[in-house]
């Protein structure tokens, strides 16, 4: 049985944001193992709607701690829209508050809590089908550059990634990509998913 996430279900016609790839493990619909998680952005909140299967499981009938906790990454990635920055995990913690069972609905719901130079703090929670948080995470981003995708990832996804993002712009925004500091200073023109 593969995972196949739900439309949006609930709440007033929040903004579908864009996948990370088409084959992420959180929100890629061609990853036949992932989440298949479908994010979107609420005001200033994030969230998405999770149901792990057989792909995902830890104990018997119950999701692996690994797999909710690449679900809540997947999700606090989606909060840099928000910010409007490019930025990786330093950190990441989870509190497991319950057991998370397979095949039931969970809403992830993701906040930047502060930004302090290249440093965000993102939190979340992940709640079950009757609204009780069943885990929380909290995060430190790291605001970087495209040039830290293209240096290390693979620079054609990049490119996919960013035409989407643009609008069918990549060439223009790679172009100024390739002219900036692996490290940008937030706030500055090279800090954001623009540059
Ligand atoms: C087209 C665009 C592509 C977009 C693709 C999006 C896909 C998203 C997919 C989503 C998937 C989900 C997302 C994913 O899974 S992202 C994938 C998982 N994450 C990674 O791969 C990141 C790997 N790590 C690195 O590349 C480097 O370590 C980074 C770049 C993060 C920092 O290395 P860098 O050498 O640059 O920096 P620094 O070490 O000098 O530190 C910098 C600053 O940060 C402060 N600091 C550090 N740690 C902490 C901490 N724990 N608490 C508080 N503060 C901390 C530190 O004091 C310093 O502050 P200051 O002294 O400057 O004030």
């Amino acid at each position: 049985m593969t995972a196949q996430q739900p439309d949006y279900p609930r709440g007033s016609a929040p903004a579908r944001l864009p996948l990370h790839s088409p084959r992420c493990m959180g929100c890629g619909p061609d990853n036949p193992a992932g989440l298949r998680m479908r994010a979107f952005r609420d005001g200033d909140e994030v969230n998405a709607d999770v149901v792990f299967d057989e792909h995902h499981v830890g104990a018997p009938g119950l999701a692996h701690g690994g797999a909710v906790a690449a679900a809540c990454d997947d999700l606090l990635g989606f909060a840099l829209f928000v910010a409007e920055t490019a930025a990786v995990t330093r950190s990441l913690s989870i509190e497991y508050l319950a057991p998370v069972p397979l095949h039931e609905t969970h809403r992830i719901t993701a906040r930047i809590q502060a930004q302090d130079a290249r440093r965000l703090n993102i939190a979340a929670t992940g709640a079950g089908p009757d609204g009780t948080v069943r885990f929380t995470a909290e995060a430190v981003f790291i605001v970087v550059s495209l040039q830290h995708f293209l240096r290390h990832g693979d620079p054609d996804g990049v490119w996919r990634l960013l035409d989407r993002l643009t609008d069918g712009n990549a060439d223009e925004a790679l172009r100024t990509a390739a002219e900036l500091p692996e490290h940008p200073q937030p706030g500055t023109e090279e800090g954001g998913w623009s540059s």
